[in-house]
């Protein structure tokens, strides 16, 4: 059986067929604000998205996603902590079962009920499989949701998750723009880490955002209702899709701002 979430294939069990589960650049991490370093030589994130770029909308059986046309320079980060240009991927989302758990980094051992992330790939590598394994391969932009106000800008995801409640299901998604998604303020945490799901591959510039957006209760519920299983399977819920924060081993966590 796969790896997942469960109590026997979870990420406790993930060391046994990912070894680099054990690396040093490991991701998630706890940010402890106060002992991370203002860089004031960090640019400004730059994040360009084209919203004709949004394709399909997929339940992986881990999460779900929102896979962009990544063949052109359409939607792209740049500035920040990187150096080129990263195009858009996807974006998918973990989150908990209740409230009170969900996302994979932590501030001062806080967890927030769902995090946002929006995965690109350094297109001096011909594509994302080609980037997925070099040290500087990816960059992937964290954003927490905080349980608050309903957010608009969600409804049309979650209204989309009705017709992939399965794993595997999938279905057209055109016209969406992710920029609508981010906070007001764009000030970041960076650290050089990993993916936070097997292959668990070391190639992920972080950049993690201070500033959550809201999701409320009733929408957190229709993230619950998702599955990680197939249909004709014996239902499974897809809640507490997030791997716990993971050694530092001596990283810096730097800050954008003061
Ligand atoms: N949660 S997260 O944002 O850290 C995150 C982001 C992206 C992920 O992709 C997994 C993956 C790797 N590959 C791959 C394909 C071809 C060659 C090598 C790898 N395909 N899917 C996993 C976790
Ligand atoms: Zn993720």
């Amino acid at each position: 059986h796969g790896w997942g979430y469960g109590a026997t294939n979870g990420p406790d069990f993930w060391a046994d067929n990912f070894p680099i589960a054990n690396g040093p650049r490991q991701s998630p991490i706890n940010i402890v604000p106060k002992e991370t370093q203002y860089d004031p030589s960090l640019k400004a994130l730059k994040l360009r998205y084209d919203p004709s770029n949004a394709k399909g909308i997929l339940n992986n059986g881990h999460s779900f996603q929102v896979d962009f046309v990544d063949d052109t320079d359409s939607s792209t980060l740049t500035g920040g902590p990187v150096s080129g240009t990263y195009r858009l991927r996807q974006f998918h989302f973990h989150w908990g079962g209740s409230d009170d758990r969900g996302s994979e980094h932590t501030v001062n051992g806080i967890k927030f009920p769902c995090e946002l992330h929006l995965v690109h790939w350094n297109t001096k590598y011909p594509s994302f499989g080609e980037a997925a394994d070099k040290p500087d391969g990816l960059a992937v932009v964290g954003v927490f949701l905080k349980i608050g106000a309903a957010n608009p800008r969600l409804q049309k995801v979650l209204d989309a998750l009705d017709v992939i409640k399965n794993k595997g299901k999938q279905t057209t998604f055109a016209n969406f723009d992710a920029k609508t998604l981010l906070p007001g303020s764009l000030d970041y945490w960076t650290y050089d880490g990993s993916l936070t799901t097997p292959p668990l591959l070391e190639s992920v510039t972080w950049i993690v955002l201070k500033e959550p957006i809201s999701v409320s209760p009733a929408q957190m519920a229709k993230f619950r209702n998702l599955l990680f299983t197939g249909e004709g399977e014996a239902p499974c819920c897809m809640v507490d899709n997030y791997r716990p924060p993971q050694p530092l081993k001596g990283r810096q966590v730097r800050a954008s701002f003061k």
